[in-house]
């Protein structure tokens, strides 16, 4: 439609354009000009863009019968009928006096009649002729013979005589070929308005003979067999008594067909269902049909002489319009895809074809733009891509669409050296549900536990079903393989709980096989040829479990069960401790706390410190029971140190998840109140990690636990986002130096800094990991108020005081 549209259109404007002889013009019911060719900007000596938006007499006035055209003009709106042509004599802007054959032309667009168009023709010489001949005093047959017009004469219905200009016109060997034929003889059969031309021609003379004269527009077959067009101007007359007719014909072929191309693309113009915009030269709009404004909301006030790249979208940028531009420039013609934008401001997707359209002398005149809408296509290509790349059962992505996302993953894994993992599934023992309650059961659970393997995985992933009943998934950028069993046994667990399908309650299993990449391969091939020799692996293996690809894998895997499973049946069977280390005051050295620091006998490693559990218990969900633990333990030692007559603070770590747990609050008053601990003598200690952990819910936590009366410090300060400043909006009493700053040397100015503006803002500062004698000093020296590490337990140790902590 859009290429059928733009060559009507290109043809149209370039007809126009190309008719030298034809000055055509356009006005609007306000009667400003709208359009106005090359031809007419030559004649009326008034450039094209100038006369845009005048009045017509702008191009060219007619003094005293200036009202007369008027009339004939309002004559056209209200009927809507072309105007009688006729001779006017016009002057032009510039002051030359012209001999004007014109004709009013009405343009209807759906029924509303919106322009009129005004072609004119200088016929000034022919006028100068006659007004020469008539003013010599000429007679009758002189000009006959010498008028530019043909003119015949008809007797009784029979032509009598014809002049030279006649058989000129009629393209006849000689006078003879007329001489006692009828008009009617050089008709065809039918007038393009269907009458036939014989009755439709005696009609016509009974009306001139009746009326005195008439003028029709009459199709002609000349004696070469061509019809052309032709005004007809037939006069009764009395020549020597005798009654005869007086027929001038003119040729009007030229303007017929202007008449007729301007129509066609008048008609193709308004009624395109695409939208088509036309610029001047210098791509100002010039004129907007009606599809535009109804596609793109923008009407005529919004558009008219405003430049092009005000429309533009945003989306492309300057290079891609250039580019377009350029292209225009060097083969007059640019189409292609891009984003538009409505009025109201919503975008869509449109195709554009922008034609350069040239005039007679080969410069561009205008340009053309055509806009259609292809929101719908795109829409439907959409759906038609989706279909080729999801499976019709599930909708989850096909073979085809998992290699695609594969491929992408892969790349993406080789560029930021991240592993990511395959998991091929199968159901286990499907085909018996579908023999034994058909093949529709078997899809609704086919869908179900689709949708349930979707709520397994994170977004980033993706799920697809090869066919069948075989699934794969991609667990794209995964921090270990730790991720991949924790996924996979999510799944296996998932899939297994009870479906209602129907009446039925159904049970399923599904076997799964894990490939890493790299690992287990290095392309996609081997990857899901892996995965799957792993699915079968643990199909072999009794069904319903996952099973990596390799061998060892497999066993870190087991491994680590076991570690979780002992780390669960360590707190039930009572297998942690806590280790205290002294915190000691710098000024004094008096022993003021101790922080508790877990330790887990295990049963055959031995004593095992916290890193090598706490990884593997955040992961199993383990951190809030055993946190708890360390609370009332701690709570249960201070209180015995205070029965002991030996009060001490105990610190106690805080981890993330004991932090954003609900209840810790609760767990904290409920140690206190089990051990009978006056609140003030437990610290907490968080991180700075923690508290931004915890978003909004931090302040309200903080408030809390001071409200609880327990003391609340900051660990490894120095290392996170927090200045000192954010602090102190926070019930925080004490910071704790991190110990990096201690370890390496040349943190001084660090250190100074942080105990100087601790001090200031009233808190207490404690260095922790207190290695050296010399360290202490430095920290007496800055001002330091407590500290910590193998010093601290040195000095206690000189003072007797060790056997307190255990
Ligand atoms: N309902 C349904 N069944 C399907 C579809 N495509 C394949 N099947 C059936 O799924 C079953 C797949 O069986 P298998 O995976 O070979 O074997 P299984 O019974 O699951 O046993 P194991 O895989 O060895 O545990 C076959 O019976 C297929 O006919 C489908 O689109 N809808």
């Amino acid at each position: 439609m859009a290429s059928e549209a733009l060559d009507l259109i290109a043809r149209l404007v370039a007809a126009l354009e190309l008719t030298p002889l034809v000055a055509v013009s356009s006005i609007d019911r306000e009667g400003r000009i709208r359009f106005c060719n090359t031809a007419c900007a030559e004649l009326s000596g008034v450039a094209g863009e100038a006369a845009l938006g005048q009045p017509m007499q702008a191009l060219f006035s007619r003094g005293e019968r200036e009202a007369e055209h008027d009339a004939l003009v309002e004559e056209a709106w209200r009927t809507g009928r072309h105007s009688p042509t006729g001779d006017w004599q016009v002057r032009t802007a510039g002051g030359r006096e012209l001999w004007l054959y014109s004709t009013l032309v009405p343009v209807f667009h759906e029924g509303t009649l919106t322009q009129i168009f005004c072609m004119d023709v200088d016929v000034t010489s022919r006028k100068r002729n006659e007004d020469a001949l008539a003013a010599a005093g000429t007679n009758f047959r002189q000009l006959f013979q010498k008028s530019d017009d043909a003119i015949l004469l008809v007797s009784g219905g029979l032509i009598e005589e014809a002049n030279p200009a006649a058989l000129r016109l009629f393209k006849c060997p000689g006078a003879a070929t007329f001489v006692g034929r009828r008009l009617a003889d050089f008709s065809p059969l039918q007038q393009p308005g269907g009458a036939l031309s014989e009755p439709a021609a005696r009609q016509l003379e009974e009306q001139a003979y009746a009326q005195g004269n008439c003028r029709y527009d009459w199709r002609y077959l000349d004696c070469a067999g061509n019809l052309f067009w032709a005004e007809v101007l037939m006069t009764s007359v009395t020549l020597d008594h005798e009654y005869l007719f007086y027929v001038v014909v003119r040729d009007i072929s030229e303007r017929k067909s202007a008449e007729r191309t301007l129509y066609l693309g008048a008609q193709v113009f308004e009624n395109s269902r695409d939208a088509i915009l036309l610029t001047d030269h210098q791509r100002h709009v010039i004129s907007i049909n009606r599809a535009y404004s109804a596609i793109t909301g923008f009407g005529s006030d919004d558009m008219l002489g405003k430049p092009l790249s005000v429309y533009r979208s945003g989306v492309e940028d300057e290079t891609f319009f250039r580019h377009v531009w350029d292209e225009i420039e060097a083969t007059d013609h640019w189409q292609g895809e891009i984003w538009s934008r409505r009025k109201s401001g919503e975008l869509f997707p449109a195709w554009l074809a922008l034609t350069a359209i040239r005039d007679s002398h080969d410069q561009v005149s205008n340009y053309m733009a055509i806009v259609s809408d292809i929101t719908e296509r795109k829409r439907s290509e959409e759906q038609t891509r989706h279909l080729a790349e999801h499976d019709f059962l599930t909708d989850l992505p096909n073979r085809v669409l998992l290699l695609d996302r594969l491929s992408l993953a892969l790349s993406a894994a080789r560029r930021k050296g991240s592993m990511l993992a395959i998991l091929f599934l199968d159901l286990d023992r499907f085909k018996q549900i579908n023999d034994t309650l058909g093949h529709q059961v078997g899809d609704q659970l086919l869908k179900e536990v689709a949708a349930r393997l979707l709520k397994c995985v994170r977004k980033v992933d993706t799920v697809s079903r090869q066919g069948g009943d075989e699934f794969v998934i991609i667990l794209a950028d995964i921090g270990g393989i730790d991720h991949a069993a924790h996924v996979a046994a999510t799944i296996r667990q998932a899939i297994c709980q009870p479906y209602g399908i129907g009446a039925h309650e159904l049970h399923v299993s599904t076997s799964i096989g894990v490939a890493i990449f790299p690992s287990d391969g290095d392309d996609i091939d081997t990857l899901v040829k892996n995965a799957d020799t792993a699915m079968y692996h643990a199909k072999q293996g009794g069904r319903n479990n996952f099973q990596f690809f390799s061998a060892e894998m497999n066993e870190r895997i087991v491994e680590r069960a076991s570690f979780e499973q002992g780390l669960r049946r360590a707190l039930a069977e009572g297998q942690f401790e806590l280790a205290f280390e002294p915190e000691l005051d710098i000024a004094t050295g008096a022993l003021v706390a101790a922080e508790a620091l877990i330790r887990w006998r295990h049963p055959e490693l031995g004593l095992l410190l916290p890193e090598r559990f706490l990884g593997v218990a955040e992961e199993a969900g383990l951190m809030v029971p055993i946190g708890n633990w360390v609370l009332r333990e701690a709570c249960r030692r201070a209180r015995r140190w205070m029965d002991a007559g030996t009060p001490l603070v105990v610190a106690v770590n805080l981890s993330p998840a004991q932090f954003i747990g609900r209840d810790l609050i609760d767990n904290v008053r409920d140690a206190l109140a089990e051990a009978g601990l006056e609140p003030g003598c437990l610290e907490l200690e968080l991180t700075e990690a923690i508290i931004m952990k915890g978003g909004n819910a931090t302040a309200g936590t903080l408030d809390g636990l001071r409200e609880l009366g327990v003391r609340l410090s900051l660990d490894d300060f120095g290392t996170g986002w927090s200045r000192l400043e954010q602090l102190k909006d926070y019930p925080i009493g004490k910071l704790k130096i991190a110990q990096a700053f201690m370890r390496g040397g040349g943190n001084e100015t660090v250190i100074r800094t942080i105990i100087a503006m601790a001090r200031s803002l009233r808190m207490t500062v404690i260095a922790e990991g207190v290695e050296t004698p010399g360290q202490l000093a430095f920290l007496r020296e800055e001002g330091c108020d407590l500290y910590q590490g193998r010093q601290a337990e040195a000095a206690l140790r000189e003072g007797g005081l060790d056997g307190l902590l255990r």
